[in-house]
C-alpha cells in the first residue's frame, strides 16, 4: 500500500468516524472532547510547579499563591471535564456501535441479488465483520484515545520547547523508540508464529497423555518415553521462539532507554550548568526536570496511536469495503422498468445458463422455456438438478450468465430489483423461523395485510397450516419461539407450514414459487399438499399467476399444467404427466423408480 493511498483510508476512516459521531448524537460528540481539554489541563501541571518554584526562589509570596491557585484549580477543572468526557464517550460508543450495526445490516439487505452470498472474500469480510460486531464503536474510542495521546504529545513536546529548546533533543532521542515500535511488532508477529504449531503439538501430546483413552494407549503400547521426549521436544520448540523474542526485546528496549536519558541527561546537565552560571532561570530548569519523565513517555505514545490508527483503518476499512461494494453491486443492476400488473402472455426463458461464481461447470445451461401466465409449472429433478438455481434467476436473486429471462416480452435485468420481487410470492426449503406470533409470522408475507386477520387465516388454509393454528395455546396471537415469554414452539413440519402460509399471503402475484417447502414431509402429504396448492393456484389463473412447484419427487406433480424435468443443469423433457408418462423417456422411468419405491 502505498503513502497516498494510506493517507487517503486514513482520511476517509477519520471522516467515516467523526462524521457518524456527530450525525448520532451532536452535542455527546462535542462532550466526547472533553478528556483532551483535561488531558491539555493536566499538561499545565509543571508549568504551576515551576512557577511556584520559581516565586519561592524569588520570594514572591504572590506569584507562590497563585501558582498554587491555579495548580488547584486546573486539577478541579480538569477532573471535571475528563468525567464528563469519558461518560458521554460510553454513551457514544455504544450509540455509534449500533449505528454502523444497523448500516451494515441495511447495506446487506439493500443488494438486490444473493450471487455476492457465493463469493467467499464477501462471505469471509461479512463474517468477521459479524464476529466484530460493535467494533465501529470500539474504533471510535480508539480515534478519542488517540486524540487525548496526540494532544498529550504535542503539549508536553511545546512545554519542553518553551522550557529550553535543547529539550526538544531529549524529545528527539525518543524517536528510535518509536521505530522500533514495528520492529518489535514483526518479531513477536514470527515468534507467535513458529511458536503456534509447537504450541499445539505440546497441547495435543499432554491431553493424549492425559485423557482416559488415551492414558490406556500409551500404557498399553509402552508409549510413555516416546510420548514424553517428543513433548519436551515441542514445548522447547514452543518457548524458545519466545524465549529469543523476550531477549532481543529487552536488549532493544535497553538500547532505546539509554538513548534517551543519555542525551536527556546531558541536555539537563547543561541546563543546570547555565541555570548556575544565571544564563537560564530556575523556573526553565525546574520545568525540564519535571517534564523528562513525560518526554520519556511520548515514543510509547507515539508507537501505540501508530499500532491503534492502524487497526482503526482495519476495522474501518472493512466497512469502507462494504459500503463500495454493495454501491458496486447496486450499480450493476440498473433496471427501473416496473413489472405489468399482471401477466397477459408470461415468463419467456431463453437460452438461460448460469455459472456459479469461481466453479467450471455451469449448474445450468440453455435452458429454453415457455410458462405462460396463469399456468402451474412444476418443475423436477433430481438433487443438483439446477431447480433452485432456475428458480433464482426466475426470482431475479440471480442474474443468467447467459441467455435472459423475459416477462412478457421484457428482459428481466431491465425491470426494478425490488418492484419485481415486490409481486412475488413463494415459500422455501431454507425458510425462516420467524418467532413473532403466529399470526405476524403468517402476516408478514403481505406487510400491508399483516394484522388482517381474514386474510392471514385465509392463508393458512391456502397452505394447509390451518391445524397449526388449532394446535397452539392463543391462535393467531401466540408467540412463537419458546425463548419469549408465553413463547411455544412448534415441530419442524408446523414452522414448514407458517412458511407456506406465508407464501400466500400475496393475493395475485406475478409468480408464486413454492420450493421444496415440504421436502421434510413423506411423499404422500406432499403429494396430497401440492393437489392443494395447484387446486389453490386456480384461483389466480383470472390474475395471470404463474405458479411454480419444485419438488424432487416426480410422483407429486401430477396436477400441473406442465412438468418441465431438469437434469445436470439442462431441460430433459417437457409437456403434461400424462404425456411424459406416455413418452417413455426419463422422467417416466423415474416415476416409475420412484412409485416402485413407495409400494
Ligand atoms: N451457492 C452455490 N454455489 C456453488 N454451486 C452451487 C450453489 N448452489 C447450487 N450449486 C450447484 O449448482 C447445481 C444445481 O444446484 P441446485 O441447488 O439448483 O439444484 P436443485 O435441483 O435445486 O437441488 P436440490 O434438489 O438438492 O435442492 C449443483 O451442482 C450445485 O452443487
Amino acid at each position: 500500500m502505498g503513502v497516498l493511498t494510506g493517507v487517503r483510508n486514513l482520511s476517509r476512516t477519520l471522516r467515516l468516524l467523526v462524521g457518524t459521531s456527530v450525525r448520532v448524537a451532536p452535542w455527546q460528540a462535542l462532550l466526547c472532547l472533553g478528556e483532551t481539554g483535561g488531558v491539555i489541563l493536566g499538561l499545565l501541571q509543571p508549568l504551576y510547579l515551576a512557577w511556584f518554584v520559581a516565586g519561592a526562589v524569588g520570594h514572591d509570596t504572590r506569584q507562590m499563591a497563585l501558582a498554587a491557585g491555579a495548580f488547584v484549580a486546573q486539577i478541579g477543572v480538569g477532573r471535571a471535564l475528563v468525567w464528563l468526557g469519558m461518560n458521554a464517550r460510553f454513551g457514544q460508543l455504544e450509540r455509534v456501535g449500533y449505528e454502523f450495526d444497523a448500516r451494515i445490516a441495511a447495506l446487506t439487505a439493500s443488494v438486490p441479488t444473493i450471487d455476492h452470498l457465493d463469493d467467499p472474500h464477501f462471505l469471509d469480510q461479512l463474517q468477521i465483520m459479524r464476529e466484530e460486531r460493535g467494533s465501529l464503536g470500539l474504533a471510535l474510542n480508539t480515534l478519542l484515545n488517540n486524540l487525548n495521546g496526540l494532544a498529550g504529545v504535542v503539549g508536553v513536546v511545546a512545554l519542553a520547547a518553551t522550557a529550553d529548546p535543547r529539550m526538544l533533543l531529549a524529545a528527539v532521542a525518543g524517536i528510535p523508540g518509536v521505530l522500533a515500535g514495528p520492529i518489535l511488532a514483526r518479531w513477536q508477529g514470527r515468534a507467535e508464529a513458529a511458536a503456534a504449531e509447537p504450541g499445539r503439538l505440546a497441547a495435543h501430546l499432554l491431553q493424549v497423555g492425559t485423557s482416559p483413552a488415551g492414558g490406556g494407549e500409551v500404557r498399553v503400547f509402552g508409549l510413555a518415553d516416546p510420548l514424553r521426549g517428543r513433548l519436551a521436544d515441542a514445548t522447547h520448540a514452543w518457548w524458545k521462539p519466545k524465549v529469543g523474542l523476550a531477549v532481543r526485546e529487552s536488549v532493544v528496549n535497553v538500547v532505546v532507554q539509554v538513548i534517551f536519558f543519555g542525551v536527556a541527561g546531558a541536555m539537563l546537565a547543561w541546563l543546570v550548568h547555565d541555570a548556575v552560571s544565571g544564563a537560564v532561570s530556575v523556573a526553565s530548569v525546574t520545568l525540564a526536570l519535571l517534564l523528562v519523565g513525560r518526554l520519556q513517555g511520548v515514543s510509547g505514545t507515539l508507537r501505540d496511536i501508530i499500532h491503534n490508527v492502524a487497526a482503526m483503518s482495519r476495522t474501518a476499512g472493512r466497512y469502507l469495503w462494504l459500503v463500495d461494494e454493495t454501491a458496486r453491486i447496486r450499480a450493476a443492476h440498473h433496471g427501473v422498468g416496473t413489472p405489468p400488473d399482471r401477466l397477459s402472455q408470461g415468463l419467456v426463458l431463453e437460452q438461460v445458463g448460469y455459472r456459479y461464481p469461481g466453479h467450471d461447470r455451469p449448474a445450468l445451461d440453455g435452458v429454453s422455456l415457455v410458462l405462460p401466465a396463469g399456468s402451474v409449472v412444476a418443475l423436477v429433478g433430481e438433487n443438483g438438478a439446477g431447480k433452485s438455481t432456475l428458480v433464482n434467476l426466475i426470482t431475479g436473486m440471480l442474474r443468467p450468465t447467459s441467455g435472459a429471462v423475459r416477462v412478457d416480452g421484457r428482459d428481466l435485468t431491465g425491470l426494478d430489483p425490488g418492484s419485481w420481487r415486490s409481486r412475488l410470492a413463494g415459500a422455501f426449503q431454507d425458510h425462516q423461523r420467524w418467532e413473532l406470533t403466529l399470526g405476524q409470522s403468517v402476516g408478514i408475507g403481505d406487510l400491508p395485510k399483516r394484522d388482517d386477520e381474514e386474510a392471514i387465516r385465509r392463508a393458512l388454509h391456502e397452505g394447509a397450516a390451518e391445524a397449526v393454528l388449532t394446535s397452539v395455546p392463543r391462535g393467531l396471537h401466540t408467540q412463537l419461539g419458546v425463548s419469549w415469554p408465553d413463547g411455544v414452539d412448534l415441530s419442524g413440519g408446523q414452522w414448514q407450514r407458517l412458511a407456506i402460509a406465508r407464501g400466500m399471503m400475496r393475493r395475485q402475484p406475478l409468480v408464486r414459487v413454492l420450493d421444496e417447502p415440504t421436502a421434510a414431509l413423506d411423499a404422500a402429504t406432499e403429494h396430497q399438499l401440492f393437489d392443494q396448492y395447484a387446486r389453490a393456484a386456480s384461483g389466480g389463473r383470472q390474475a395471470g399467476t404463474i405458479t411454480i412447484l419444485v419438488t424432487h419427487r416426480f410422483s407429486t406433480v401430477a396436477a400441473a399444467d406442465q412438468v418441465v424435468v431438469l437434469d445436470h443443469g439442462r431441460v430433459v423433457e417437457h409437456g403434461t404427466h400424462a404425456e411424459l408418462i406416455s413418452r417413455g423417456g426419463h422422467y417416466s422411468d423415474l416415476y416409475e423408480l420412484q412409485a416402485r419405491g413407495y409400494r
